[in-house]
């Protein structure tokens, strides 16, 4: 399970707490998915690799840390991933972001696929995939195929609510990527949807529905 980080931050447990109520209106959701997802990509960013470079402050010549390789890339699922994006780049401006589209189909809840663009180096990034929930985990386990199939290598997946379900079908198909989760539910309902969860985090991000 050590590849499992779930947040035990005080105050992202609250934020996720605001986010679940049936009251909170989009603008209000919006802010808080981009806080949340802040304060996640800290924790998620915690073990990269790190190297030395020389530099010189106003004062001496000295050795500096940065991050080591081709830096990041950013690749949400859309739509409800979108939310999480600005907040991202505000911490690590250089990512690239590529975009995945997948929706669930309501009766199969399997994902189908509309859109793919990605960097064009992204075989050599540490890749973030953002999507807000993890239900069955079909979405986001396909997703992931989707990158490695294009070469990548290194790969952690920030959801800000899963199900157990979601968790172990990602863990199955993809063991070696790293799963930073807001907050672990309980279970889905019969219609796939995370209990108690938040509802659509695509229509309650958007105003749609
Ligand atoms: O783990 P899964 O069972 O695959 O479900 C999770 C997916 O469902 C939602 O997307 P949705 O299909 O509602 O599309 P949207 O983001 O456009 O609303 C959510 O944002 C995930 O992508
Ligand atoms: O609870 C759920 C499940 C899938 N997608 C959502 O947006 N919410
Ligand atoms: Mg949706």
């Amino acid at each position: 399970m050590s590849n499992i980080h779930v947040m035990d931050h005080p105050l992202i447990q609250h934020k996720i707490g605001v986010l679940r109520k049936v009251e909170t209106g989009s603008k209000e959701f919006r802010e808080l998915v981009s806080e949340i997802g802040m304060l996640m990509c800290y924790e998620a960013t915690r073990n990269l690799p790190l190297e030395d470079v020389e530099i010189e402050t106003p004062v001496a010549k000295t050795t500096a840390k940065q991050i080591a390789g081709k830096t990041l890339g950013i690749v949400p699922i859309l739509r409800a991933g979108l939310g999480m994006v600005d907040a991202m780049l505000q911490l690590v401006p250089t990512a690239k972001v590529g975009h995945i589209g997948l929706y669930r189909d309501p009766d199969t809840l399997n994902p189908v696929e509309y859109y793919c663009k990605l960097p064009y180096d992204v075989s050599e990034r540490d890749i973030f995939v953002l999507d807000p929930m993890l239900a069955t985990g079909g979405s986001a386990s396909e997703a992931i195929q989707f990158l490695k199939d294009k070469g990548v290598t290194r790969i952690h997946f920030l959801c800000l609510i899963a199900a157990p379900e979601g968790v172990e079908r990602v863990r199955k198909d993809h063991p070696d990527v790293e799963m930073y989760i807001g907050a672990l539910d309980e279970k889905l309902n019969d219609h796939g949807y995370i209990v108690p969860g938040l509802g659509d985090a695509g229509d309650r991000l958007f105003g749609t529905k």
